[in-house]
């Protein structure tokens, strides 16, 4: 072999664990790993083969996982190189597990995963310039600020008002209950009469997907596939999801008619598709099932992520109180004497969004991001990695790799303090949101819930451990799901500092 080596017949494949026939490297996940999480099983496979870009495969299914910046760099920000005929958009695609091909292919696709090409394109256009842009996240300040205040109120009636006695209350599931409620004013409009079936199918379509089950490694033993069940399960999923879609449609366009379109709401997304898909004219029609399908994306994609994040943040400044008090200090120094934060006062939180970028970087809500494909024999770092090999970027581990941080495992938002790296896609060792092409859309979306919950929390309230709880007690345990949240539930106490004004008591 020679330079880049490596041809059709003898691919010079990036280095891995050893594999076997049938399973290839399952083993080393079933016996050898130490954990069952598989961001944290791939780091450490990666780095007992020395292998930023490590070639695996499981069952069938080949698998290339990039696990340093340079890695990632090639894998999410393909360039076409001068004297190569490779496509730049050769790792655009998004692979379908066979659990998902079965929905999928009856028309369920929306912008996550759309293949590269016309749809995508045009989906991913419509949302970053109309759907999630600037402008229209601003337009849902009023949501996020009713729903920020409804929380500290619902906080403050449970509240002892000294000395944190009382049951304490289930932060993680508050925190996913205002996400959820600003995503879904801000999607499909405030009164969505079906919420509580449109959350469980969205959870149990999420849990499915994240699974991977042995039927989507062994893809040509179609008697696994049989036996697990999770296609039917899928197709089940999505006829439901599409049913309470065209509830929610049905919904929007009663309150259009009775009310033709009241001041008080500004349009939320849905409107503006069907609007979109109204008038017509675009490249690729805009059909009601893929407006149904973005509409699932957005609101999937949305919620669970900022609540993960938030309460990753809240257990991170719980354990590390010298944290928690600098970001107290801000906030109530910034915001002294006012009843309640408004999205005008975040400019001046500076530490708060530090904050925010250190609890990202410990723990991106998706590890290895979201899969790519590739759709075409490729190289990455001069390897060949084969047409139809699924990729991962390991985001978890470059943001804890002690050769680009220092300290790489401790909560120290003051690390980014002189604002040189950022999670906008071009540092390379910091990417919770991705970068590229299929970098997330909704930053802006998650960044505005995300400072004016934190900032109302840590307002109103100081917190305190349940029993007496030292800080370095806290269990930090991760649980594998559609993001990565905490295994047991974040319990705290919280105490009233700055009361919540009565009139806006839930
Ligand atoms: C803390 C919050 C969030 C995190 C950490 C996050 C992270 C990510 C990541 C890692 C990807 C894949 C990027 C890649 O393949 O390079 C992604 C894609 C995506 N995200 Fe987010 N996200 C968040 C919030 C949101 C919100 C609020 C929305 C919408 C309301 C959203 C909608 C999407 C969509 C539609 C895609 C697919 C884009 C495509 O394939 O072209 N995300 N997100």
């Amino acid at each position: 072999r020679h330079g880049n080596g490596g041809s059709a017949a003898h691919p010079r494949l990036p280095p891995g664990p050893s594999r076997l026939p049938v399973i290839g490297s399952l083993h080393h996940f079933l016996l050898f790993a130490r954990t069952p999480l598989a961001h944290r099983a791939m780091s450490d496979l990666a780095r007992r083969h020395a292998a930023p870009l490590m070639y695996l495969r499981l069952g069938e299914v080949q698998l290339a996982v990039a696990s340093s910046p340079r890695a990632a760099r090639e894998v999410l920000l393909r360039r076409r190189a001068r004297h190569d005929h490779e496509h730049d958009a050769a790792l655009a695609s998004r692979p379908w597990i066979p659990s998902m091909r079965a929905a999928m292919e009856r028309g369920a696709v929306g912008l996550v995963f759309a293949p590269h090409g016309a749809l995508w394109r045009q989906l991913r256009r419509i949302s970053v310039l109309e759907l999630l842009s600037a402008r229209r996240v601003r337009s849902f300040r009023r949501v996020r600020e009713d729903e920020a205040r409804r929380l500290a109120a619902s906080l403050a009636a449970g509240a002892p008002t000294a000395g944190g006695a009382g049951g304490g209350v289930n932060v993680g599931e508050r925190l996913f209950a205002v996400t959820t409620d600003v995503t879904m004013r801000a999607v499909v409009g405030g009164r969505f009469g079906r919420r509580e079936e449109f959350l469980r199918a969205i959870e149990e379509g999420g849990r499915l997907i994240a699974g991977f089950s042995l039927g989507d490694m062994f893809p040509s033993w179609r008697i696994l596939g049989f036996f697990s069940g999770t296609a039917g399960k899928v197709r089940e999923i999505h006829r439901k999801t599409f049913e309470l879609m065209d509830y929610a449609i049905r919904q929007h366009e009663e309150r259009r008619r009775r009310a033709a379109m009241e001041e008080e709401e500004d349009e939320e997304i849905l409107g503006v598709l069907l609007r979109m898909h109204k008038e017509g004219g675009l490249e690729v029609p805009l059909t009601m099932d893929i407006v149904k399908s973005l509409i699932i994306d957005l609101f999937s994609g949305g919620s669970d992520t900022s609540a993960t994040t938030l309460e990753w943040a809240m257990s991170e400044l719980m354990r590390n109180p010298g944290a928690m008090e600098k970001a107290q200090a801000e906030v109530r120094s910034k915001l002294q004497g006012k009843p309640s934060v408004t999205e005008d006062d975040l400019h001046d939180l500076r530490y708060l969004r530090l904050v925010i970028k250190e609890t990202l970087r410990l723990h991106p809500a998706l590890p290895l991001l979201l899969p790519r494909e590739c759709t075409e024999d490729c190289k990455v770092m001069g390897y060949d990695v084969p047409k139809g090999t699924m990729v991962l970027v390991n985001a978890w581990a470059i943001g804890r790799d002690p050769e680009y941080w220092d300290d790489a495992d401790a909560f120290r938002p003051e690390r980014f303090e002189d604002g040189k790296i950022d999670f906008k896609g071009t540092d390379f060792e910091f990417i919770p949101f991705g970068a590229g092409r299929r970098m997330c859309p909704g930053m802006m979306f998650a960044e505005a819930i995300m400072e004016l919950v934190l900032a109302t929390l840590l307002y109103h309230f100081d917190w305190k451990l349940p029993g007496g709880m030292e800080p370095s007690e806290l269990d930090m345990t991760e649980k594998m799901g559609m993001t990565v949240r905490r295994k047991n539930d974040l319990y705290l106490h919280p105490v009233i500092r700055v009361p919540v004004p009565p009139q806006i008591a839930p």
